[in-house]
């Protein structure tokens, strides 16, 4: 019945305080995706990224993620083609883990969990002047999803591991600049998966076109260990909660077919 009610009904998460009605409730993320059932689609053609290391400005933590921020008041940070028909401009990207390497990321791919996932967030500069108002509307964003894995150091990584100290409590903001984000997709970008869905924190809004890429990228485990050396909590707060399992729960498919862009 999750696939046919007007509302999600209370979408209880741990980390955030009460039930949330989520419009719709038909098109809701992260989802497993299930390979032998996605649809390859030749008419898919290649992703095309132009990020400008220029318009990264600040890393902070939200309390639930860290977020790096890019300055989207230009088309000078975008991405289009693959299934996009507009273009998009890059905001911000952030990461999801777990509290150990066996899970933490939102998507799975036949069920297989990966340490932690990387999103990209852009939002449409053809239609919309602000992500404000692109969240509201169908495919009115694209996120870009890569999963990481456990393995060897990720040079570009480390400028950004290396700022996490400054960030530990939520709230917490630091400079953060020249940062080129392309540094964090796979080698091959080409093969993807994409599908209709939301947000997975709030406004969990029905307005993306998921990207998730097929290759991985790897990071080292000392690099993941400084993710969870975050803080959900502010400093103010007398009990410190550990940032990890930052991931929502999956949700039902309700009949959407998942497009891939390789055969
Ligand atoms: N995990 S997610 O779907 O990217 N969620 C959000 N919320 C605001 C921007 O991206
Ligand atoms: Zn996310």
């Amino acid at each position: 019945i999750a696939c046919s009610s007007k509302y999600v009904l209370s979408q209880m998460h741990p980390m955030w305080q009460g039930p949330l009605a989520v419009p719709g409730g038909d098109r809701q993320s992260p989802i497993d995706i299930v390979v032998r059932k996605s649809v390859f689609d030749s008419e898919l053609k290649p992703l095309v990224t132009e990020y400008n290391p220029e318009t990264c400005q600040q890393i902070w933590n939200n309390g639930y993620s860290f977020l790096v921020e890019y300055d989207d008041t230009t088309d000078k940070s975008t991405l289009k083609g693959g299934p996009l028909q507009d273009k998009f401009r890059l905001c911000q990207f952030h990461f999801h883990w777990g509290e150990s390497n066996a899970w933490g990321s939102e998507h799975t791919v036949d069920r297989r969990l990966f340490p932690a996932e990387l999103h990209l967030v852009h939002w449409n500069s053809d239609k919309y002047s602000l992500f404000e108002e692109a969240v509201m509307e169908d495919n009115g964003l694209a996120v870009i999803g890569v999963f990481l894995k456990v393995g060897k150091r990720h040079e570009g990584l480390q400028k950004l591991v290396d700022a996490l100290p400054a960030i530990r409590h939520k709230d917490s903001v630091v400079e953060f600049t020249r940062f080129d984000p392309a540094c964090l997709l796979p080698v091959n970008i080409d093969d993807y998966w994409t599908y209709h869905g939301s947000l997975t924190t709030p406004p969990l809004t029905e307005s993306v076109t998921w990207i998730v890429m097929k290759q991985h990228i790897e990071v080292s485990h000392d690099q993941l260990a400084v993710f969870r050396s975050l803080l959900f909590t502010s400093a103010e707060e007398d009990v410190q909660k550990s940032m990890v399992n930052n991931f929502r729960v999956q949700q039902p498919l309700c009949g959407r077919t998942i497009r891939s862009s390789f055969s």
